[in-house]
């Protein structure tokens, strides 16, 4: 290492996630004439476009999958260099990558996001999906497919398992309402007929009520089958290495080899006990499965609830963890309970002059009591964003706070084909028994419900065009005691927009 030659830059950003890109574009505009070094193993660089501010922390965007030319063309002091970072030596502060080159910096920045947290890391039956190259083999294996098992009730199994058509699919949820990661069990329960056929809703009541939820029973199963018959058809591919993001399944075919269109069979409260081949089952004394099933399937998956089911692959829909590996021999970052490098609220890590932004670090400063962090597309910009900001004030030497967007967490986004709002502390995190809820939902049309601490809006989420997602914002930051208005709070009959004006 000593002997390599090293090339130096006044800042060096790892990876061409969102985070990354952000960060970099954020230097680069508020210190131009400065020299910028982008690293990343993936051949494309993500960026933002139509940027729309919705309301005050709300933010749309999509995502391009770019050439990295483009981002160098638009700021001269920027050199994208295709390697990945093999170790970081945080004494001599030098980065050395894959390719053995080494790089200098006077300040770092690591975006090197996040894989998926997969059930068993080397079994060829199991996949997770991540990156285009994972979206594409998962589509080839599907296009074979008769049965898949889903495991996981996040945001990739909320969406596979309405988006996957002409395949049997298992899902295996370890709690008691699906999307535990977003909402609650009564959101839940407005999603749920959405996997049932496509049957015009007769009109709906609207109905206010308290929140209550009626709960599956413990290892308990419920069936849906829908029908389809919109296709999508494929466009060109994506990078492989950066996260996937919004909308990733709509430019692919997600189907099976069967006829049926959505079918979905919903295994509550389990966890996968073992997955093993049909070769492994024949071979065990202990055969748990009935003989007929033996053989007809590749793979087999044994769940805690006592149940096993045959099918040809398994996706394992169970989170991220941060990709922080090349960065940590040798050097001493805290690391936080997720695995994410631990940054303040300067996005500083704990080695000097090195920041992390996105999947890869936990925001481990003393939070606003209405945001959380998510691993999301919209945490990974603002994160970006902030630490360029950050970076260029460390060495302007000049002041700078907290960002505003960290204040409340908010996260727009769509399931089962319906808009998603969520605000603040939506599903009363961290709040105990000390909050009140107030639910209104019409079936088939939209689902809102607002969090109540000590009077105040302390969340919300909102199902469906309920168009409340500014005044509720609005009402959240304010910390209005909302007391006086109790349930007219959300009386459909009332214009709440005006009634606050
Ligand atoms: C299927 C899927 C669907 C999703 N849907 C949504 C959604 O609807 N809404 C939402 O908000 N979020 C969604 N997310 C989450 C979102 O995509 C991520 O939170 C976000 O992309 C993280 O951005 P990032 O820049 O931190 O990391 P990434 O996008 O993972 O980028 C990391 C970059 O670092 C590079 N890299 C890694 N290691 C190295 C190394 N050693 N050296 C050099 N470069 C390296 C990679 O090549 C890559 O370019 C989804 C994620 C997935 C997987
Ligand atoms: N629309 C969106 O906003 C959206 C869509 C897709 C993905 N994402 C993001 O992409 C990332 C990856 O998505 P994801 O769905 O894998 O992660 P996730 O964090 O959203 O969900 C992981 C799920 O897996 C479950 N789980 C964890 N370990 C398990 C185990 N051993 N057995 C059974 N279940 C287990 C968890 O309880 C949780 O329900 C996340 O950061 C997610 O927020 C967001």
């Amino acid at each position: 290492m000593a002997d390599k030659k090293e090339k130096r830059f006044r800042f060096v950003i790892v990876g061409g996630g969102i985070a990354g890109v952000t960060c970099v574009e954020q230097l680069s505009s508020q210190i131009p004439s400065t020299d910028v070094a982008l690293i990343t193993a993936s051949p494309h660089i993500k960026a933002v476009t139509n940027y729309k501010q919705v309301s005050k922390t709300l933010e749309e965007f999509d995502v391009e999958e770019r050439p990295s030319s483009v981002l160098e063309e638009k700021f001269p002091n920027l050199t994208v260099i295709h390697s990945a970072v093999k170790s970081l030596h945080t004494q001599s502060h030098s980065v050395e990558t894959a390719d053995g080159r080494v790089f200098g910096y006077e300040k770092l920045c690591i975006c090197s996001g996040g894989r998926p947290k997969l059930l068993t890391q080397d079994n060829p039956y199991v996949l997770g999906i991540r990156d285009t190259d994972s979206a594409q083999e998962f589509q080839k294996r599907l296009s074979k497919a008769k049965r898949i098992v889903v495991v996981g009730n996040g945001g990739i199994a909320l969406e596979l398992v309405y988006e996957v058509e002409g395949c049997e699919v298992i899902w295996a949820v370890k709690d008691k309402a699906i999307g535990n990661t977003f909402f609650d069990a009564g959101a839940a329960q407005f999603l749920i007929p959405t996997l049932v056929a496509d049957k015009p809703e007769s009109a709906a009541l609207c109905k206010r009520t308290r929140y209550t939820t009626e709960e599956p029973a413990p290892g308990a199963s419920q069936s849906f089958t829908a029908d389809r018959n919109s296709r999508r058809h494929g466009s060109g591919p994506t990078e492989a290495g950066s996260a996937l993001g919004p909308d990733w399944h709509e430019g692919i075919v997600l189907r099976g080899t069967e006829q049926v269109s959505r079918r979905v069979l919903l295994e509550y409260q389990c966890e996968v006990k073992k997955i093993f081949t049909s070769e492994e089952l024949l071979n065990s004394p202990q055969q748990t499965l009935r003989l007929e099933n033996v053989g007809s399937w590749p793979v087999y998956i044994q769940l805690t609830n006592g149940k096993t089911f045959g099918c040809d692959f398994v996706v394992s829909a169970t989170g991220v963890v941060p990709n922080t590996e090349p960065f940590l021999n040798g050097n001493n970052f805290a690391l936080a309970d997720d695995g994410g490098l631990h940054v303040d609220d300067h996005m500083m890590t704990s080695e000097a002059d090195v920041y992390a932004a996105g999947d890869v670090c936990t925001a481990c400063w003393e939070h606003s009591p209405l945001w959380q962090q998510m691993r999301l597309w919209t945490q990974a910009r603002q994160m970006g964003w902030y630490a360029g900001r950050c970076m260029a004030a460390h060495v302007l030497s000049e002041p700078i706070e907290l960002d505003f967007c960290f204040e409340l967490f908010s996260h727009i986004t769509k399931f089962f084909n319906y808009k998603v709002v969520l605000l603040g502390k939506f599903n009363g995190q961290g709040l105990g028994p000390d909050h009140e809820l107030l639910l209104r939902c019409t079936k088939g049309q939209e689902y809102v419900k607002v969090v109540l601490s000590g009077g105040r809006m302390v969340g919300a989420v909102l199902i469906g065009e309920t168009d409340l997602e500014e005044t509720f914002e609005n009402l959240i930051l304010n910390k209005m005691d909302l007391t006086p208005y109790g349930e007219e709070l959300l009386n459909p009959d009332i214009d709440i927009e005006d009634y606050f004006d």
